[in-house]
């Protein structure tokens, strides 16, 4: 587990190789306790395969992962993923849960109700004082495909903070919500920094329309390489950005939210 000043997330010049194509090209990046990061890319820039690697759910080819302070290669990777809180839009558990057992399955880290298994008071009522904090008691009983999008979106992250993890990755998480769904969704992210200020969270999108305000870090990532990593201030601008998408875009932050328009008048972009 980390302790003090640790890295949460430590990737040193990763390459990830699938059928001898380079997918992942000399990652380095650093997540510490508290700091919430967007990945920004373009389709195919290799974002859910960074996502795959932090989540313990495959092996780099070359270089080192640490996660939560332990290795990959040196560490049993699903006694990691339970350590973790993963917000994947296409969970789709196949019996028709309510909303609260599919919450408990973060529990158990499976997609169904484990057999015989049943939550300690602690764990009962850790889901449900989640569930009320997403703004969901109303649905506490409702079964999950009675449930619009917006309110799925929100209970599969209470059902990936329900095991208490220090990281919380999430996969696009505003993908085909409506504007007030995904205004919900975003609220409760920005809620989460107040309520457990030393989670880190490593949020995947496209759009920068869908970061909280609450974002603190950003990396853009380009045919598998890390083009730009820091601070929002520094990274979440014009040129980076530009280049990033290698196409010209206009960034502006209102209100602490971000707006991506196209521009022409962006110098050619250089990664
Ligand atoms: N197993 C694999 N073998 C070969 N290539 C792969 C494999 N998995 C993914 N790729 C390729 O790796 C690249 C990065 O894919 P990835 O899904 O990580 O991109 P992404 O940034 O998440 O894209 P999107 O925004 O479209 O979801 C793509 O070109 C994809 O086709």
């Amino acid at each position: 587990m980390t302790t003090g000043d640790a890295p949460v997330l430590r990737m040193s010049e990763v390459d990830l190789v699938r059928d001898g194509n380079l997918l992942l090209d000399a990652v380095s990046l650093t997540v510490r306790a508290g700091e919430h990061w967007a990945l920004l890319g373009a389709n195919g820039a290799g974002k859910s395969t960074m996502l795959s690697l932090l989540g313990a759910q495959v092996h780099p080819t070359r270089g080192r992962v640490e996660v939560l302070g332990r290795r990959l290669g040196r560490v049993d990777l699903r006694w990691l993923r339970t350590q973790l809180g993963h917000v994947d839009p296409r969970h789709r558990p196949g019996a028709p849960l309510s909303l609260l057992e599919v919450v408990l399955t973060g529990v158990t880290n499976t997609v169904e109700p484990v057999p015989r298994w049943r939550p300690s008071d602690a764990q009962l009522a850790r889901a449900r004082r989640l569930v009320d904090d997403l703004g969901l008691r109303h649905r506490v009983d409702a079964r999950w495909p009675t449930l619009s999008q917006g309110e799925r979106g929100r209970a599969l992250i209470a059902r990936a903070l329900v095991a208490e993890p220090k990281l919380l990755l999430l996969d696009e998480p505003a993908t085909g919500l409506d504007l007030a769904a995904r205004e919900q969704l975003l609220e409760s992210l920005d809620a989460l920094r107040h309520t457990d200020p030393w989670l880190s969270t490593v949020l995947v999108t496209h759009h920068l329309e869908e970061l909280p305000a609450s974002t603190t870090h950003a990396a853009l990532i380009r045919a598998g390489r890390l083009v730009a990593a820091g601070p929002v201030a520094e990274v979440l601008r014009t040129e980076p950005v530009s280049a990033c998408f290698d196409h010209p875009v206009r960034i502006d932050r209102v209100d602490g939210r971000w707006t991506a328009r196209a521009g022409r008048s962006v110098a050619p972009a250089r990664c």
